[in-house]
């Protein structure tokens, strides 16, 4: 019988996925997999339980959460030789990676998506040779929006929580100096931001990097240069409808190794959380990780 070890936070998601948890245990059960559980405690633990998982060779890990949880569970995972299959039950407010890979925020419809058992290869982000991502490395002041917003804000305003945390930062952007070199390119000079994604979703921005391959090995890296801040809302919202790729503010590149320094602090942000500061070198392991996902959704995606 296969195993699978199910890593969730019970904080995530409005604390709606213990109700669900019966059920869940049943189908996995009847889909022949002896399945166990493990509620994350603080801040970590997904990553220390993962690690666990797999020395503990199970064939499946399932992370329950939002994109932080997930970001966890990906780390501890990645560290590994051999990796067990993801799967993933997006409960979080913005599960851009769920979104990329096109599973659904439905706890039964995600997890029929596992029991259907395809699975496709994904590239994952290492910075500095030690953290991971799967989504997205980021850094500028604009970019520590998403873990400057208390998670008691996002439990009672969900994606709003994050706009208004927005329009309360827009006067305190500016511009860095960086030198950002990717692959054989450099870049070097004044900048809002970077983003250097692996997925075509970055903050609920759907076609932010439209041509974004989940599983070709090179990062789609955007620089926004140094612009006012009437521009940079201009951009913002040509962004949001996937406008933004022709204007003369942002460099939109393709590289598998993507290096950050800065004279000035730069904060990253990995899958919107806090991952240090530059320097940064980034690498991608190209479909380091299998995935549970609906492939027949995915056709676009070599698998
Ligand atoms: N029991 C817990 N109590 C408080 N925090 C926790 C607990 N378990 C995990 N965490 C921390 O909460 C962080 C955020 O969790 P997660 O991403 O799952 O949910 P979210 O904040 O609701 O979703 P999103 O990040 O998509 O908005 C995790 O990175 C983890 O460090």
């Amino acid at each position: 019988m296969r195993r699978a070890r199910i890593i969730y936070n019970p904080t995530s998601g409005r604390e709606a996925f213990k109700k669900h948890l019966p059920e869940v245990l049943e189908k996995l059960e009847i889909a022949g997999y002896e399945t166990s559980c493990h509620a994350t405690t603080c801040e970590g633990d997904a990553r220390e339980a993962a690690l666990e998982a797999v020395r503990r060779e199970f064939d499946v890990v399932i992370a329950v959460g939002g994109d932080g949880t997930l970001n966890e569970v990906v780390a501890g995972i990645s560290q590994c030789d051999k990796r067990p299959k993801l799967g993933l039950i997006p409960m979080g407010t913005t599960n851009d990676f769920a979104r990329a890979v096109h599973i659904p925020r439905n706890v039964e419809d995600a997890l029929d998506i596992i029991i259907a058992g395809d699975t496709i290869p994904v590239d994952v982000g290492i910075l500095n040779e030690d953290r991971y991502f799967i989504n997205i490395a980021a850094g500028g002041r604009i970019t520590e929006l998403t873990y400057e917003v208390p998670s008691k804000m996002k439990t009672l305003l969900g994606q709003m929580a994050y706009y208004l945390k927005a329009i309360e930062m827009i006067p305190s952007i500016k511009a860095t100096h960086m030198r950002i070199e990717m692959d054989e390119e450099v870049f070097e000079g004044n900048a809002m931001m970077f983003l250097c994604g692996l997925t075509n979703s970055v903050g609920g921005f759907e076609k932010i990097a439209p041509d974004a391959s989940i599983n070709d090995g090179l990062f789609t890296v955007m620089i926004l240069k140094e612009c006012n801040i009437a521009d940079f809302i201009r951009i913002a919202s040509l962004a949001l409808r996937g406008e933004h790729l022709s204007d003369e503010r942002l460099i939109y590149r393709k590289a598998s190794r993507v290096s950050v320094t800065s004279e000035q602090e730069v904060h990253l942000n990995l899958d919107g959380e806090y991952g240090g500061d530059a320097p940064a070198k980034f690498q991608n392991l190209k479909r380091h990780i299998e995935v549970f996902a609906p492939i027949d959704d995915l056709r676009e995606i070599d698998k």
